[in-house]
């Protein structure tokens, strides 16, 4: 998979457009501070908007669209900083102490995952009901509307089709 830089830019620009969590965890204040010019009190609760960070026009380029390309920098590397270490661009996982602990795990299964999805089944719309992708808020961010996809198997063997919903 470190030979597939598109891969990688894909799940990096569902995290930046579609982050799980778009408020990240609710982290509390220690003691009375001030943060962007707002005071704020000793146990204030503090959130992150981290799909609005990842949506800044002063930051992407056409943030509301969806190009993985915007990742592939000269020499087919990816180029982003997703812990936030060297500058906050895109936060799906949080930033600083309680950043994800598992955030490297995450990324491995998330590209494993959508490259045995690509590599074993053609995904193809279901007619008249096109894919769209508004967000709900449930514990984390889900599709408005579920998926419903024909997904052909790519091995003859398997050859059905199946529906998914
Ligand atoms: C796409 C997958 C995942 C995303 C987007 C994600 C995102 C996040 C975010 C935004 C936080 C809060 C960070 C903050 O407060 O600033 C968090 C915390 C945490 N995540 Fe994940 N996570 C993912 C997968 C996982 C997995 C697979 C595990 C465990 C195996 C995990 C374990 C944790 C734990 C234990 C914390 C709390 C850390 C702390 O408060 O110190 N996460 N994650």
């Amino acid at each position: 998979m470190k030979k597939m830089p598109y891969l990688k830019a894909v799940v990096l620009e569902g995290l930046r457009r579609h982050p799980p969590g778009h408020l990240l965890l609710p982290h509390r204040v220690t003691e009375d501070t001030e943060l962007g010019g707002y005071k704020v009190p000793k146990k204030g609760t503090v959130n992150f908007n981290a799909a609005e960070i990842g949506r800044d026009p002063r930051v992407w380029e056409e943030p509301m669209e969806f190009k993985p390309e915007r990742f592939i920098g000269e020499g087919e590397e990816v180029e982003v900083d997703i812990t936030g270490s060297r500058g906050i661009k895109m936060i799906p996982f949080g930033a600083g102490r309680r950043i994800c602990p598992a955030i490297g795990l995450a990324m491995l299964h998330l590209e494993y995952f959508v490259v045995n999805m690509v590599n074993e089944f053609e995904w193809k719309e279901v007619e008249g009901d096109e894919v769209d992708l508004s967000e709900k808020l449930e514990f984390t961010v889900v599709m408005k509307y579920p998926l419903k996809a024909r997904v052909v198997p790519r091995r003859r063997r398997r050859r059905h089709i199946l529906v998914m919903a």
